[in-house]
């Protein structure tokens, strides 16, 4: 079960739809908690955990065994910020707690189009956070009580959602 692992620092999840801010509040938080920042998907580049690419949507397709088998030993020791699109594949035991940041469809769809991504793409991910099909994949593989959505749409929710994080982290000191 996940939480159940004797760690000396939480492991958090940081998913979301691209575009959601997964990045920008992972990296802050990391600053802020002292905690290791993962990019699951420089970590895949760097460690070669490409299992060749979707040309359609124009991404890497991620061998979800050798990120695993790559993230194993750091995970076990805690203390991690992950940032990756999708939690599902990942060890149930790997995480205490499971953030999945939700944006406003136009939010979403502005921040997309500045990334420069296509239409095709934008369509694909907009559709992705409607049908919030990252959200229910995360409930599906984690304890219910363990998962949380968090609204991303505005720097005042980037702020409140760092001092929540921050607060369930001193929480979790406490208790350990
Ligand atoms: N809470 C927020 N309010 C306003 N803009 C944000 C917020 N979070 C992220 N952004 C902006 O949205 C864009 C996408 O954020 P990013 O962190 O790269 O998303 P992701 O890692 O989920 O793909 C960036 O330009 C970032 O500055």
């Amino acid at each position: 079960m996940a939480g159940t692992v004797s760690r000396g620092a939480p492991n958090i999840m940081i998913a979301g739809t691209p575009g959601t801010g997964k990045s920008t509040l992972a990296k802050e938080l990391a600053q802020r908690s002292g905690l290791n920042y993962i990019s699951v998907g420089e970590v895949a580049e760097r460690a070669d955990c490409m299992d060749g690419y979707d040309d359609e949507l124009q991404c890497g397709i991620l061998d979800e065994d050798k990120i695993i088998d790559e993230l194993e030993e750091t995970m076990s020791a805690g203390g991690n910020i992950v940032d990756y699109h999708s939690c599902e594949f990942f060890p149930e035991r790997w995480f205490d707690i499971v953030f999945i940041l939700r944006t406003d469809n136009t939010i979403l769809h502005s921040r997309l189009t500045e990334r420069g991504y296509n239409e095709k793409k934008i369509e694909s991910n907009i559709s992705s956070e409607i049908f919030q099909v990252i959200a229910d994949a995360a409930r599906e593989s984690y304890p219910a009580e363990i998962v949380h959505e968090l609204a991303s749409d505005n720097a005042d929710q980037l702020e409140s959602n760092l001092d929540k994080i921050l607060e369930w982290l001193a929480l979790w000191k406490q208790q350990h």
